[in-house]
């Protein structure tokens, strides 16, 4: 495996780098759970997990073939850059033509790249991925691409050994994902954070911007180090119709259960997804369905909602010679939460339209940053005093081809050895209530609780 051919810096003329990918047919193969524990001897601290709300998709990667780093102020068209520049030298073997196999990218952005990292250091402002070994589950099948990269002359032989160590990996038994022994949860300034709200409701009733969004952030702490096969698992097993992912980083992970689609692309055809307003689950149906239907009349929550859907269309809309954005929401239910959802489809009019430029034109929607964009984040900034790191922000995959997706990181955390920090926020607008908006980010920590046994 090639990981950064220093060598070739000292020649004069350094050969072109190629990168190789094979695809084949996997046959037997475990559940994508075991399969991504059955690869933690080997490639912990290196693995990805993806999985979208329809299970239409899920990959596992293992080990590094290329890690980009997002070292520039536009993190977005760094990592493109660097990504066609080594996809244009591509040789694939592959007789199989399915969208999310051969040459593919992993990662996620840091939420805001203007701030420095603190306990978020490992991951900088954002990191992607070409993984070594990638599975790609479908509907009726499973790939398995491996990728290498070489100086372009001869076929590296670390293809076959990685071949070999991903069909080694297909027979595997996993092992039994447990969680350590919780020593506390504790809630980070509390009383400070309903303090910043407040703020924030003074500064958008002077008129100085109309919607922000504030997060918080929890703590928890075991008597040994997480890992987080078992909060994946436990995710899988609780939350249903969510993205799950990790992005494992050295021995740190960020792992979530997240609702909201940022942009989705295959071929010409985009999706998005406007999610806003909150409400919990009621104990019983009867409850249930009069929360969700105070939740479709709620003036405040339609108003939250309405910013995120305008700044969607207003960005997407030069993009696309064909945009359908729903005239009202409706609810999308989770296992703790309602939300007011708007879907966004459409088709992007040309090539260059890429899934890179349209996330970074997207993010942050209002739905993480608020309205005016740059009013709301310096408001972010000075309110939170937090690194909110990859929470918040795109995570996702583009292959060589250019289809791919990213969800927003929120219903996440990142796990530190023997620590884990949730990460929990809400749009306030004009008639926000403190108190009102703190429960609903205690009802946003919920999934991450419960799955990492806090709950
Ligand atoms: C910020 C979060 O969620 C966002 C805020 C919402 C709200 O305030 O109603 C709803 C969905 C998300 O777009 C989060 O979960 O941390
Ligand atoms: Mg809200």
């Amino acid at each position: 495996m090639a990981k950064n051919n220093s060598y070739i810096l000292k020649e004069k003329n350094p050969p072109v780098q190629k990168l190789y990918s094979k695809v084949v047919n996997c046959q037997a193969v475990p559940g994508p759970f075991q399969l991504f524990n059955a690869g933690a001897h080997l490639f912990y601290g290196n693995r990805f997990y993806w999985q979208d709300p329809q299970r239409e998709i899920v990959f596992i990667g293992f080990g590094d073939v290329r890690t980009f780093r997002v070292t520039e102020a536009d993190g977005f068209a760094q990592i493109e850059k660097e990504w066609n520049e080594l996809a244009g030298r591509m040789e694939i073997d592959q007789e199989i033509q399915e969208m999310g196999t051969g040459p593919l990218l992993f990662g996620g952005f840091a939420f805001d790249q203007t701030l420095g990292k603190r306990e978020w250091a490992a991951f900088g402002q954002g990191i992607f991925r070409i993984p070594q070994i990638l599975f790609t589950f479908k509907k009726d099948a499973v790939y398995l691409t491996v990728n290498a990269i070489s100086n372009g002359q001869d076929l590296p032989g670390g293809m076959r050994g990685a071949e070999e160590t991903a069909r080694r990996l297909l027979t595997k038994s996993p092992r039994d994902p447990a969680l350590p022994k919780v020593k506390y949860v504790r809630e980070i300034s509390a009383a400070k954070w309903k303090e910043s709200v407040a703020n924030a409701v003074r500064l958008i009733q002077k008129g100085e911007m109309d919607k922000v969004v504030l997060a918080r952030k929890m703590e928890m702490a075991y008597d040994g180090a997480v890992n987080p096969d078992a909060v994946l698992l436990a995710l899988s097993e609780q939350q249903h119709e969510s993205y799950l992912f990790v992005l494992e980083e050295e021995n740190e992970s960020f792992v979530g259960a997240s609702p909201e689609r940022l942009i989705r692309k295959t071929d010409r055809e985009i999706l998005s997804t406007c999610l806003a307003g909150s409400i919990k689950r009621g104990r019983d149906e009867a409850e249930d369905l009069k929360l969700g239907g105070m939740l479709l009349s709620d003036k405040k929550n339609l108003n939250e909602h309405r910013f995120v859907v305008s700044m969607i269309q207003n960005v997407l809309a030069p993009f696309c010679s064909e945009l359908i954005v729903p005239d009202a929401p409706v609810l999308m239910k989770m296992r703790d939460i309602q939300h007011l959802y708007t879907p966004v489809t459409g088709t992007v009019k040309d090539k260059e339209t890429t899934i890179f430029k349209l996330a970074k034109a997207l993010h942050p929607t209002p739905a993480l940053g608020g309205i005016p964009r740059k009013c709301a984040l310096e408001a972010i900034r000075r309110l939170e005093k937090m690194d909110r790191g990859l929470y918040g922000a795109p995570l996702g995959w583009v292959d060589y081809r250019g289809n791919g997706e990213f969800c927003v990181g929120i219903r996440s955390g990142l796990l530190k050895e023997d620590h884990a920090y949730l990460y929990a926020g809400c749009g306030v607008v004009a008639d926000s209530v403190p108190e009102e908006e703190y429960k609903e980010t205690g009802v946003k920590f919920t999934p991450m609780l419960r799955a990492l046994g806090g709950k």
